[in-house]
């Protein structure tokens, strides 16, 4: 720490009387910081060069695992200047300036939560003195004397950054957050632990610059991709993003207030704890491709690719893809728990669906021998007494019917030495099952069945009807099957095949062989595999595959899911930790406490622990005050997130002028003019393509959304386009058109349709107090 501490005062810190003076200076200040962590980092490189280029001279020296492991340092210093220099626009990004602790030690201290300051740090005029600073950032790097030159952001010493308050501000006095691009630092905002302190750095007062970086970041314009958050995590946030991964952690938090952020960033923090377990198995399951397109950036931010899957609801099942939209009321019958004992049946039901052959004829020790409807319907009966999948039943079946057949062909008696017997058995079961009219038979009476293809077979209204009697009535019937017959699936119909998958039983696959990697056989190396040959994503894309069940689940969005997701996703974590993140008041499932039940199911008997989230970094005010008002419609008494910031700007209403496509197009347009990012445009699902068409032209800085697809995103300006059709859409119609209210970060329009009942200030009725 004294090297820093040193390296600090080498550009003098004194106040100025110029505001930028002092700024540029502080600026200067970091800057000579981040020269030193770059020139260290070369330094590695260059050392770890010549170690290889020595060791290529000299041939085998040492022993290979030696060898093994200079290439390794090669390798990672490598690495860390790629990330460097290609990936970490702000590498480095956040100090603390700390008193000296309680035990008087200096350096790291390894706590989790700011400790105190030693007795006496304070003199009784309210003065101090600094006792060491840290500088935190996406990655770690050491000083030729082992002392941090930066400190990983995810590391127990970097906690006081995020967890330090004015109301609990530990050892921490000043916390400044460092902007920079590539190896210039660009701009420095602190905020203060201690107000009231007067706290000196050799010698000098403390300056403070800037209002604070949680601002600096809200204010920033939005893009179609979701940017980390590791500057300016708040301590509510970090206890989430830290928490142990023993068990269930479940997280609750309104619109807006980082669940997302923060679930992502604690995947980042699990694998930085303990990478062995977790590298590869952590999967995050988002509740929209747009979502995952959304977030996808931010994990390779904070320096982790390839290590995790996020994946959307309707992918989680491989070669399926949800492209399809079901209406609410077939989405609440396929979503729904019922669907189980349907499937069940229909799994059974579909060995007959095709046609079942009703006899069987084979020739066998030169006899010919028979087997009737009668005879085949009790075997069948006697196969599917148990529970077990129906695909794995097959070989019982087989054995059953060599078993009536053998006892047909008279040759059951011929011998009575035991082991003639067997003996003549045998070739008589080699001989039929061998011959090509059993084979055939079996293939036809005991087909392998697919769940897509028992899917395909419930499209049929009869035999949809058959299987669900007494679970769904008539009209669910009609319409369920009405949806299977589309060409595609929809994402109900993804949990489905899963659930489907799991009762027939999927037939043995040969497993995928993993090429060898010496680099694997060392020790703490995964870290190095995202540079390989191959690509992050295919690495991704490759475990996800290749992996039925993680060691640590992630579920955003989580109220959305309805039960039988939650069977899907709970497969893939029998055995695993997990972060639940989710806000009730959001659902667009209509019977949460079904979901829920699921829900607990999924998750076990695990111990949970509860987390709530209750700050809106995204909403202004202005637009969280409005949604508010539906709310209190959607769940009356629940509480609303507090908005961190005010626009000054109020939500605009607006009644369609010439038509509604037209004024939506007047109204996105006005926005565009008036925000720098990007302008989502909400409508009730079925105007989607319309409302793209009505859209067409203005760039692509405007897109045009679905409600439901509007889930989890967020644009600098949002237009809300009636939303009584959007409330009306479904039983959880309210609950989703407060997800569309909450969206924007900077202004919201609100256009009234048809069915919407504006006054004359042109608030709709659902809006109003
Ligand atoms: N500590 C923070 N510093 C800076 N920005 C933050 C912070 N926490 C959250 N944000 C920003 O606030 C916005 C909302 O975060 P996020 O999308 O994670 O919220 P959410 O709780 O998942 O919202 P929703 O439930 O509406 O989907 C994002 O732009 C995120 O980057």
């Amino acid at each position: 720490m004294a090297a820093q501490a040193q390296q600090t005062s080498a550009v003098d810190p004194v106040q100025d009387t110029g505001h930028d003076s002092v700024r540029d200076r502080e600026i200067g200040v970091e800057q000579v910081h981040l020269d030193r962590v770059y020139r260290r980092l070369e330094e590695k490189i260059h050392e770890a060069e010549f170690l290889m280029e020595d060791a290529a001279r000299r041939g085998q020296v040492g022993t290979p695992g030696a060898l093994a492991e200079r290439d390794a340092q090669v390798f990672r210093a490598g690495v860390h200047l790629n990330r460097l220099n290609n990936e970490f626009e702000d590498f480095l990004f956040g100090r603390i300036d700390l008193l000296p602790g309680k035990d008087g030690k200096k350096g790291p201290d390894g706590a989790y939560t700011a400790v105190e300051p030693a007795e006496g740090a304070v003199r009784p005029d309210n003065t101090a003195d600094i006792a060491e600073t840290l500088h935190i950032g996406r990655i770690g790097v050491l000083d030729e004397d082992y002392s941090p030159l930066v400190i990983d952001w995810r590391a127990p010493a970097a906690a006081p950054f995020y967890r330090s308050t004015p109301v609990d501000p530990g050892r921490v006095v000043r916390r400044r957050v460092i902007r920079s691009k590539g190896r210039r630092v660009l701009g420095v905002e602190d905020d203060l632990m201690r107000p009231e302190l007067k706290a000196f750095l050799d010698g000098h007062e403390l300056p403070v610059i800037g209002d604070g970086a949680l601002m600096a970041a809200l204010g920033q314009a939005r893009s179609h991709t979701m940017r980390d958050i590791v500057a300016s995590i708040q301590a509510e946030q970090d206890l989430v993003i830290r928490a142990p991964a023993a068990s269930v952690t479940y997280v609750e938090g309104g619109p807006g207030t980082g669940k997302t952020a923060v679930a992502l960033h604690r995947a980042a923090y699990l694998l930085y704890q303990d990478r062995r377990r977790y590298a590869g198995g952590i999967l995050i399951v988002s509740p929209t491709p747009l979502l995952v397109a959304y977030t996808e950036g931010v994990l390779p931010s904070l320096g982790e690719e390839g290590q995790v899957a996020i994946r959307a609801i309707g992918s989680l099942v491989d070669g399926a893809e949800a492209t399809l939209y079901d209406s609410p009321a077939v989405a609440r019958a396929k979503g729904s728990s019922r669907m189980l004992k349907v499937l069940r049946k229909a799994a059974r039901g579909a060995l007959e669906a095709n046609g079942s052959p009703d006899r069987l004829r084979v020739v066998a020790f030169g006899r010919r021998l028979e087997l009737e409807a009668g005879e085949l319907g009790r075997i069948r009966q006697t196969v599917l007494g148990g529970t077990a999948p129906v695909n794995l039943l097959r070989p019982r079946a087989r054995r059953l019917l060599l078993d009536a057949l053998w006892q047909k062909s008279g040759a059951a008696g011929r011998h009575t030495d035991p082991e003639l017997a067997a003996e003549l058995r045998s070739s008589f079961d080699e001989d039929v099952a061998g011959e090509d009219s059993f084979i055939a038979f079996l293939d036809a009476w005991w087909p392998e069945l697919t769940p897509a293809g028992v899917l395909a077979a419930m499209a049929d209204e009869k035999r949809l009807g058959r299987w669900s009697r007494r679970v769904l009535n008539p009209g669910e019937v009609r319409r369920v099957a009405r949806s299977l017959k589309r060409d595609g699936h929809s994402v109900h119909d993804i949990a489905l095949l899963d659930e489907l998958n799991a009762v027939l039983g999927a037939p043995a696959r040969p497993r995928r062989r993993r090429e060898l990697d010496p680099l694997d056989q060392l020790t703490g190396l995964e870290e190095l595999m995202p540079v390989r040959e191959e690509s992050q994503r295919e690495r991704a894309e490759r475990l996800a595959q290749e992996r039925v069940e993680y060691a640590h689940v992630i579920v955003d969005e989580a109220q959305d899911l309805t039960p039988m997701q939650w069977r899907m996703v709970g497969r893939r974590g029998r055995h695993a930790t997990w972060t639940v993140v989710g806000d009730p008041a959001q659902s667009s499932w209509s019977d949460p406490d079904e979901a829920a039940e699921a829900r607990d199911e999924a998750l076990g008997t695990r111990p949970r622990r509860r987390f709530q989230l209750t700050v809106n970094y995204r909403n202004p005010a202005e637009i969280a005050d409005l949604a508010a008002k539906v709310l209190a419609l959607a769940m009356p008494g629940s509480e609303a997130p507090s908005a961190v910031r005010s626009t000054g700007v109020q939500p605009r209403f607006t009644v369609v002028r010439e038509s509604l496509g037209e004024t939506v197009r007047e109204e996105a347009a006005r926005l565009l003019d008036r925000v720098d990012g990007t302008i989502g445009v909400v409508v009730a699902m079925n105007r989607r393509e319309e409302a793209r068409r009505w859209l067409a032209g203005l760039g692509d800085r405007v897109v045009a959304l679905g409600s439901l697809e509007a889930k989890g995103l967020e644009y600098d300006a949002t237009v809300v386009v009636s939303p009584a059709e959007i409330a009306d859409e479904s039983p959880a119609g309210l609950r989703v058109l407060y997800v569309a209210l909450t969206r924007a970060t900077q202004q919201l329009t609100v256009v009234s349709g048809e069915r919407d009942e504006p006054d004359a200030a042109g608030v709709p009725d659902l809006l109003r107090d």
